[in-house]
């Protein structure tokens, strides 16, 4: 293995009955720490997430986790698997301790007052020790996204999956909740799958974007936007304009920035531009024969 701390996926490939081909030879190497999956919708992040988290089968390819074979014993990645799904559920009238201590008992924390120990420090860890006795029915959406934080911690797993966590939260509670991840990542693998490429950007040391099932760009956001530069070329076109072949089209307040792609100046008003991850996003979704709008 080349990299026996962490996480190794090779080969990895899955096509659903209905012929669609959600993975199709995806290869990721992760060392612990925080690491970002951005792709567009139907690119194959949620089917990357559910067979890592052993609750769907590949094809083919292997996962290998600090060295171990993940899918030759599904069974012990398990217990040391922390899984956040987009949605938890509801249970209504039950409290944040109670609901926590029932999910400990079902990961097998039979002993009581170890459970309980545990069901605190997590508590706390989430900044929820307040708000453990009222009933997570009545939480807010942050609330609810670093509760499922501690459940999916209970254990202290060595690897923590999270599917897009960020929708519908406010700015301070997204901020929160980004704290709380990295504090994570200090000591387990946590990846980070999302399309919003600035939590991304903000957070990861390392990132993949995944396109078609397969990744087609990986780095850090440093390098994957110096890998651009010399090469972005933008312009305001006024409205009424017409608009030109670009990566990337955003509404601004004098009418559309376009930027485009040239190894040299395109001429006309384009000015160099200083590339960002997202731009090296929409390059690399270009690249990968998608355009901006199905992305
Ligand atoms: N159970 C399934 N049966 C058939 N096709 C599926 C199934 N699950 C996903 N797909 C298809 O596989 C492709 C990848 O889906 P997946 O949900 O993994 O993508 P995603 O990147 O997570 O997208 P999103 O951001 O929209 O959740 C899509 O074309 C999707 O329609």
């Amino acid at each position: 293995m080349s990299n026996p701390s962490g996480l190794a996926i090779r080969g990895l490939t899955k096509t659903y009955g209905n012929g669609v081909k959600a993975l199709a030879g995806v290869d990721l190497t992760v060392a612990p720490g925080l690491y970002g999956l951005l792709g567009p919708n139907g690119a194959g992040k949620s089917t990357l997430m559910r067979t890592l988290a052993t609750l769907q089968t590949p094809d083919g390819g292997s996962i290998h986790l600090d060295g171990e074979d993940v899918l030759a014993a599904p069974q012990r990645l398990r217990a040391r698997l922390g899984y956040l799904p987009q949605q938890i559920g509801a249970y209504p009238g039950v409290s944040g301790r109670d609901l926590l201590e029932r999910f400990a008992w079902l990961k097998g924390r039979t002993d009581r007052a170890a459970r309980r120990t545990e069901v605190e420090v997590l508590l706390e860890r989430v900044n929820l020790s307040d708000a453990a006795g009222r009933a997570v029915a009545d939480y807010s959406g942050g609330m609810l996204r670093r509760f499922g934080i501690a459940m999916a911690l209970i254990g202290s797993p060595r690897l923590l999956i999270v599917d897009e966590p960020t929708a519908g939260l406010d700015p301070a509670e997204r901020n929160r909740f980004h704290r709380v991840l990295a504090d994570v990542a200090a000591e387990a693998v946590v990846l980070l799958s999302t399309h919003i490429v600035e939590d991304v950007e903000n957070l990861c040391g390392r990132l993949a974007i995944l396109a078609r099932g397969r990744i087609v760009a990986e780095g850090t956001p440093a390098e994957l936007s110096a890998a651009l530069e010399g090469r972005l070329w933008s312009r305001v076109v006024p409205r009424g304009e017409a608009l030109p072949e670009a990566v990337q089209l955003t509404a601004v307040p004098a009418g559309t920035l376009a930027v485009v792609v040239a190894d040299s100046a395109p001429g006309g008003d384009f000015a160099p531009h200083r590339a960002s991850l997202e731009d090296a996003y929409h390059v690399a979704l270009a690249a990968a024969g998608l355009s901006d709008e199905e992305a």
